[in-house]
């Protein structure tokens, strides 16, 4: 009872509304009200359990999926939800499976990479589920390569048709999600032959199994690639292997929005830029970086409560020991991952904002933003998950001991999570495209090109080169123009210095190549200046709401003055500040830290999660740790029996052998 009593005292000190946060942090109170009528519909629903998933068999768990999956579309049929609603229940099933690459990758690479006429034909069988489909691109030798793909297809003008076939084991798709046991259909990459020309990569829908009762069809090889890392977890996805032995589609079925063969071979490309090929990526990259919020929301969620409910030490004459989060130890590793969340949220609405207003300049012809979408995009996607699945992990310790049970929902979540860092472009790979279109930006300066977007604050290079922080003390920090300019100094200056060093290497590649270390962490730099800023911008805007403002603006210190502390050597190196404004913004982040402390327990309810979405019993809402972690204990299979099985096999023997040799002695 005393820890339900904790965090109700908790709540009581928040200064704040937690009702009106809700709404700034869900984008509307439309927003809030859908994901909580979503959120209790599963939780309510038996058939979504999932606190005994760690315990299920590999196949058990994959029937698990498919059971979960059959029945909320059931549900979304029967209640006629909208697409928000749909896409809001499959997120609270929370539980990967084939439907999240059906609707996450395959129709939108239809939908972006198909003709009108091809939209038309396949997109009303996907949407009724006549059809399943997945996104198979990787291959067992090439992931992040994708130029170096070597499925090929290849026309065949004498029956109008292409010929898939992958020519080696490495051309094998090695990892498509739905592929292993699910999907009929796949949008698959190969090079495209015509005319005995390579034209590259292009998409082609292929059928793989039969609708009548899903067998391989001919020529099509088919499985899962096996078990993945952690328990449950990912492993409710059929991640895939498939192999095309001369498998025949007709013409058509090549994705020819962007490129198309004529009836006779001819290979004609439209006039619009080759990378509308990776227009799937793009869009996932930006809803991976709104997923990071949450999977990173979750993490904090569970460990503010926790270390509310938890107390070490600190008793004096029998009276209550401390709650670990009063630690200053504990507020300085976890406040700025709650900082972090928050952070990550806006940018992440940004980003689809970003990515909405790219899309419509498109369909209108206009590619100037193209290549701002994808800096953006793949940077964002890169900084986000790394320190997602870094705080995760981080948040797991935070709980001590209990952090490693499965029952604290954490060691699943990173499980589930971590992969993030690599699929959908591996994060070293994405933050070296950033590092590019950094240094091209700044090899234009010269030219007096004016940079645009995210990038126009280069454009003040000759005032930012050499600008000096005016702060002097703890409190100055908090003016956000002393951290937009800090974080504007340092980005710049340090893709400066990467550009003046790749001058003086023999080629621009070889350049790169040898500074590529040093351009991961320029790129870095500006992502998180791009974080910083929109934090900023958000709190700027009008906000409703008893505190409210007040609560994001001291998160926006938290995060900028966080960043700024664990980075400091870039911004000494760079001259951005001297060492005592950095003790000085260390001393103004102590602070923060204090104001946030009474409100923590308040921050993490504005999320608006059910116990069921958080799965933790260290999560709790209302904080009743104890018993439910005790009760939960007593659930694994092993206590089934009170003696276990193998004891009379193996136990008994040992110790009766030992036993008779003791006797002996
Ligand atoms: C139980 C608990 C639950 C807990 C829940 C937690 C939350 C979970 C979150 C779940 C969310 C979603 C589920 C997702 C499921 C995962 C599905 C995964 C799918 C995949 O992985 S699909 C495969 C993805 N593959 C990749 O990303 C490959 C990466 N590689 C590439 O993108 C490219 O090859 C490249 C960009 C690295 C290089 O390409 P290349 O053609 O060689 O180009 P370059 O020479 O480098 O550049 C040429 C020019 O093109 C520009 N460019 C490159 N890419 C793009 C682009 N995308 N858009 C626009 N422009 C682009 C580049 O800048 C160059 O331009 P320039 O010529 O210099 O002007
Ligand atoms: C859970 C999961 C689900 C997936 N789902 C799908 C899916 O549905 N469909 C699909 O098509 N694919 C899928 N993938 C594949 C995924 O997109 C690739 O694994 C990913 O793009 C990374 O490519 P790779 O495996 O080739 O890594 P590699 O490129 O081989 O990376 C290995 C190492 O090399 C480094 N490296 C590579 N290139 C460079 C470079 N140029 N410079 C410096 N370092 C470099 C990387 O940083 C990394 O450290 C999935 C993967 C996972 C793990």
């Amino acid at each position: 009872m005393a820890e339900v009593d904790h965090l109700a005292a908790e709540r009581a000190t928040a200064r704040f509304d937690v009702e009106e946060m809700k709404v700034a942090w869900a984008g509307s109170r439309h927003a809030v009200h859908v994901a909580d009528r979503m959120a209790r519909l599963v939780a309510s629903d038996p058939v979504f359990r999932k606190d005994n998933r760690t315990m299920l068999s590999r196949k058990e768990l994959f029937k698990d999926t498919l059971r979960k999956a059959a029945h909320a579309w059931k549900r979304i049929v029967e209640l006629r939800l909208t697409e928000e609603e749909a896409d809001l229940l499959r997120q609270y099933v929370d539980q990967p499976g084939y439907v999240d690459l059906h609707w996450g990758m395959f129709v939108p690479a239809i939908k972006g990479q198909g003709t009108e006429e091809q939209q038309h034909k396949w997109l009303p069988l996907a949407y009724k589920f006549q059809i399943i489909g997945c996104y198979a691109q990787t291959e067992l030798g090439h992931g992040s390569n994708v130029q170096g793909l070597e499925t090929t297809a290849t026309f065949d003008p004498k029956t109008d048709e292409f010929v898939i076939h992958s020519p080696t084991l490495t051309s094998s798709k090695w990892w498509p999600g739905g592929l292993g046991k699910a999907s009929t259909h796949a949008v698959v990459y190969a090079r495209l032959i015509t005319e005995g020309k390579d034209y590259g990569i292009h998409g082609f829908i292929v059928q793989l199994r039969s609708l009548e009762d899903h067998s391989p069809l001919p020529g099509v090889t088919l499985g899962d690639i096996g078990g993945k890392f952690g328990s449950g977890a990912y492993n409710s996805m059929d991640n895939g292997v498939l192999r095309f032995d001369h498998v025949r589609i007709p013409r058509d079925q090549m994705l020819m929005r962007l490129s198309q063969v004529t009836r006779e071979g001819k290979y004609v490309h439209s006039n619009v830029p080759k990378q509308l090929l990776y227009g799937t990526m793009v869009y996932v990259r930006q809803s991976i970086v709104a997923d990071a919020s949450k999977a990173l929301s979750r993490a904090v969620c569970i460990a503010v409560r926790y270390s509310a409910v938890r107390k070490q030490f600190g008793s004096q004459d029998g009276g209550p020991e401390t709650q670990v989060l009063n630690y200053k130890t504990q507020q300085s590793r976890l406040f700025p991952l709650l900082a972090s969340a928050y952070a990550f949220r806006f940018v992440g609405d940004w980003l689809n904002w970003l990515y909405t207003d790219v899309t419509q300049k498109l369909e209108a012809k206009d590619f100037s933003t193209l290549q701002e979408a994808h800096a953006c995009t793949a940077g964002l996607k890169a900084v986000t998950t790394s320190v997602t699945a870094d705080a995760i992990e981080e948040c797991r310790k935070l709980c001590g001991g209990h952090g490693y049970l499965n029952s604290s929902g954490l060691p699943e979540l990173f499980a589930v999570y971590v992969p993030a860092c690599t699929y959908e472009g591996d994060n070293v790979v994405l933050l070296l495209q950033v590092a590019r279109i950094l240094m091209k930006t700044v090899s234009q300066l010269a030219s007096g090109k004016q940079p645009v977007g995210t990038m126009a604050y280069m454009g003040k290079v000759q005032y930012l080169m050499q600008c000096k922080s005016a702060v002097s003390s703890a409190e100055d920090w908090l003016n956000p123009d002393a951290i937009q300019e800090a974080f504007e100094a340092r980005a710049l200056r340090m893709a400066v210095n990467c550009a003046q060093n790749i001058s003086q290497a023999a080629s621009q590649e070889e350049g790169f190549y040898e500074r590529s270390p040093d351009l991961l962490e320029a790129a870095v730099a500006h992502i998180q200046l791009i974080i910083v800023t929109k934090f900023i911008e958000k709190v700027h805007q009008e906000i409703p709401g008893h505190g409210v403002k007040e609560q994001l603006q001291a998160l926006c210190n938290v995060y900028a003055l966080y960043i700024l502390h664990k980075h400091l050597g870039d911004f000494l190196a760079t001259g951005c500040i001297t060492p005592r404004q950095g003790a000085l913004a260390n001393e103004q982040l102590g602070k923060l830290y204090a104001q946030v402390r009474p409100n923590a327990v308040a921050l993490v309810d504005a999320f608006n999660y059910t116990d069921h979405y958080l799965g933790s019993v260290l999560g709790r809402y209302d904080g009743d740790v104890y018993p439910a972690l005790y009760e939960e204990a007593w659930k694994d299979p092993l206590n089934e029996t009170v003696v276990p099985e193998g004891y009379h096999e193996y136990l008994r023997p040992l110790i009766k052998q030992q036993q008779l040799k003791l006797s002996r002695l």
